[in-house]
């Protein structure tokens, strides 16, 4: 009965709690009813877990026995050890109390030791912290990420190997770095289960290890890092000026390359470029593979925008994608938020999916787009670019040097900007408009035949609309 009063209660918890500090303190705690009946017994895999639940959760689970519980409530007891040495008959084998520690049997992300958690309910069901929903299945790739995806994919298919540890992602906010550490984690435990896989944030490593530091239980934190297959660390920036946990961290870090478990991290930058972050941890985090993850392209940013569209069970028209991946370009979180809007306008107002409906739905980001992307900003910033005048874009001057900014100049007014042919013409020294569609042109071929005007286009791109 009590064994079922503990199913109970975890449901609850799962629901209550914050998903990690689920995984990470509940779920490897295992039952064991004793005193026939009369007393719940919780194993957990260490001292440093049974420390931290007493802490923070027993008040918490005692009251949620209290209300689930229709009879007399149990008494509870935390132990260190595995719930298989704690069947009520024969005589409990003496397990460990809780200063003994007894051999650990279960960690976040591994299968329990124990024949009867191993079943059903929340317990069997979630075995690890990743988000299952991130999946190299719909992982869209294109130029930004490709090689990001296919070193992901390669430690997902052989981790541990030397060259690829530790893999490191980098690039700036929501692009997907995330998403691909989580793939890797759940393509390995979608090929061995009992893999232990862990993910956190930097800052939540850092919140452990000071915890463990204040309560005496910095070993069994050791230990517990040190017992993984997979440790995945997302914003390793978050490291900088924080000395103390750089150095456990460094620790850690090394162990786990020794023994040749997959470390996979993700920073917001190259690690080297981190003020504030030790000298042999940025020399460390090189070792292995180290992959920029970049802006999607437009035709990456439709095909994200089609598969999530998909996913949602929208129809979204080529024309209705385009439209709003040309003005949603920072990065894919927005482009989400801005599908997630179109999609919920779609289904407030039951109107067809069309590029009238997308501008109503984001009328708003629209017009803040607008504001700040006029022309006049955009021959300010290319100007600057090219360190010519502004005056030069609106001369009549042909010389290469002024010609070939204006172009540009001209194609991005076009791309950025609601303006039509004509105006933009106007607006660049009274031009006729097949001159600047003439630029468009030019300039979409110019950057398909150089990298170096395609750079140019792009850091253009990005200091307009960032
Ligand atoms: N190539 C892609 N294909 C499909 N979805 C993507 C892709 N890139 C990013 N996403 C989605 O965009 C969202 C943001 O991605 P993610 O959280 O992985 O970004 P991040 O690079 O880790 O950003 P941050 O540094 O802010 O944490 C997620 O919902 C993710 O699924």
């Amino acid at each position: 009965m009590s064994v079922e009063l503990w199913q109970r209660c975890l449901v609850r918890l799962e629901d209550e709690l914050p998903s990690q500090q689920y995984t990470m303190w509940i779920r490897p705690l295992q039952a064991a009813v004793a005193q026939e009946g009369a007393e719940l017994v919780l194993f957990a895999p260490n001292r440093f877990i049974v420390d931290w639940v007493r802490d923070k959760y027993l008040e918490r689970i005692s009251e949620l026995f209290a209300e689930l519980q229709d009879g007399p409530v149990p008494t509870l007891t935390l132990r260190v050890g595995a719930a298989r040495a704690a069947t009520p008959t024969p005589a409990p084998a003496a397990p460990a109390p809780v200063a003994t520690a007894a051999p650990v049997v279960a960690a976040p992300g591994q299968q329990f030791a124990s024949p009867a958690a191993k079943e059903t309910g929340p317990v069997a069901k979630h075995r690890h912290n990743l988000n299952t929903s991130f999946l190299f299945e719909n992982f869209v790739e294109g130029k930004s990420n490709r090689m990001a995806a296919a070193a992901a994919q390669q430690v997902a298919e052989n981790p541990g190997t030397h060259g690829y540890n530790p893999l490191l992602l980098y690039g700036g906010v929501g692009l997907g770095k995330t998403h691909l550490m989580h793939a890797v984690g759940n393509s390995m435990l979608k090929r061995n289960p009992n893999a232990k896989v862990v993910y956190l944030h930097s800052e939540r490593f850092v919140a452990d290890m000071i915890s463990a530091l204040r309560n005496k239980t910095i070993n069994e934190f050791k230990r517990f890092y040190r017992s993984l297959d997979a440790l995945l660390i997302d914003d390793i920036q978050f490291f900088a000026g924080k000395e103390q946990s750089q150095e456990e961290f460094f620790h850690t870090f090394n162990a786990l390359l020794e023994n040749g478990q997959q470390i996979i991290l993700t920073c917001d930058k190259f690690p080297k470029e981190i003020d504030g972050l030790e000298e042999r941890l940025k020399s460390r985090f090189g070792w292995g593979l180290s992959q920029p993850m970049e802006p999607p392209d437009l035709e990456t940013r439709v095909a994200i925008l089609k598969k999530k569209a998909e996913e949602s069970r929208i129809e979204l028209p080529n024309d209705a994608a385009f439209f709003i991946a040309q003005r949603i370009r920072s990065n894919v979180r927005e482009l989400e938020g801005a599908l997630k809007r179109v999609i919920a306008h779609v289904r407030f107002t039951g109107a067809a999916l069309d590029v009238a409906l997308v501008k109503e739905a984001l009328r708003d980001l629209l017009a803040i787009q607008a504001r700040q992307v006029s022309v006049d900003n955009i021959q300010r910033t290319v100007a600057e670019y090219y360190k010519i005048k502004i005056a030069d874009l609106l001369s009549p001057r042909r010389s290469r040097s002024v010609a070939r900014p204006r172009q540009i100049a001209m194609a991005l007014s076009k791309e950025l900007t609601s303006h039509s042919l004509p105006e933009i013409g106007d607006a660049f020294g009274g031009r006729d408009h097949t001159t600047v569609l003439h630029a468009c042109r030019k300039v979409k071929e110019l950057r398909e035949g150089s990298t170096e005007i395609e750079e140019d286009y792009q850091n253009l791109l990005r200091s307009l609309t960032s």
